[in-house]
């Protein structure tokens, strides 16, 4: 996938306040066309509760409750075949959620081999330089829930790189993560998705992911 067009797009819990924050001043809300292009990098900052989280589900196609249209190579992605979204999550569209969705009783590694069974992306020697880099690699035979959060959004991190994509979406990626921990995350994300030539779209609410080059857009 190149490109992913979102035209007048607006959650529909925003119906009616269009004429205030935050949707007037959003520059993707209700914008005639906003376009993601595979390639490059993305920071979307705004405050808490305008919508990032709901953006990337109305992507990633998790959640439907939007008025406009969002166009995957300009095919309307609410018109995809269950098929074709299998195809598009497995290929080309990975998800980090801000809540990140680890099995707390299952240990980091377990968590990340469950997603690399079903795609077969990364080999163990890969997977366990991903851990050693994020600093986790003594954490790979914790329960994912006794680890601190930012520990958990290292390995949730990790879990979404176990899979090809063109678009990577990370909700709040590094809310929890100091400065060198961010610095630590950003340089594996870049690396991968430039590896793939894919595009990186991070939301942030103050504590961006630390990307050399990105477009910034106020949501
Ligand atoms: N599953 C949902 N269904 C319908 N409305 C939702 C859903 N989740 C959130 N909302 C509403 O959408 C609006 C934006 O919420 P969202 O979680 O997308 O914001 P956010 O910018 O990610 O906030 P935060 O920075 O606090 O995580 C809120 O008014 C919220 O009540």
């Amino acid at each position: 996938m190149e490109n992913i067009e979102l035209k007048r797009v607006l959650p529909q819990v925003f119906r009616g306040s269009e004429k205030e924050a935050p949707v007037k001043d959003s520059e993707l809300w209700l914008r005639e066309s906003v376009v993601f292009s595979r390639g490059h990098n993305y920071i979307i900052e705004a405050e808490s509760g305008t919508g990032k989280s709901s953006l990337c589900a109305f992507i990633y196609g998790s959640r439907r409750d939007y008025e406009g249209r969002i166009l995957f190579d300009g095919q309307d992605a609410a018109a995809l075949s269950i098929d074709r979204w299998c195809e598009l999550r497995r290929r080309s569209l990975a998800y980090l959620p801000q809540e990140m969705r680890l099995f707390p009783e299952l240990t980091v590694m377990e968590n990340v081999m469950i997603k690399n069974r079903l795609t077969d992306f990364r080999s163990g020697d890969e997977i366990r330089r991903m851990l050693s880099r994020l600093e986790i690699e003594g954490k790979a035979g914790e329960r994912a829930g006794r680890l601190s959060v930012g520990q958990q959004q290292r390995a949730a991190i990790i879990r979404a790189l176990c899979q090809p994509f063109d678009f990577i979406l990370i909700d709040e990626p590094v809310s929890h993560l100091d400065a060198r921990n961010n610095q630590a995350v950003a340089s594996l994300i870049a690396e991968e998705a430039g590896r793939q030539g894919a595009a990186v779209i991070a939301t942030s609410v103050g504590n961006k992911i630390r990307l050399e080059e990105f477009e910034l857009m106020r949501l």
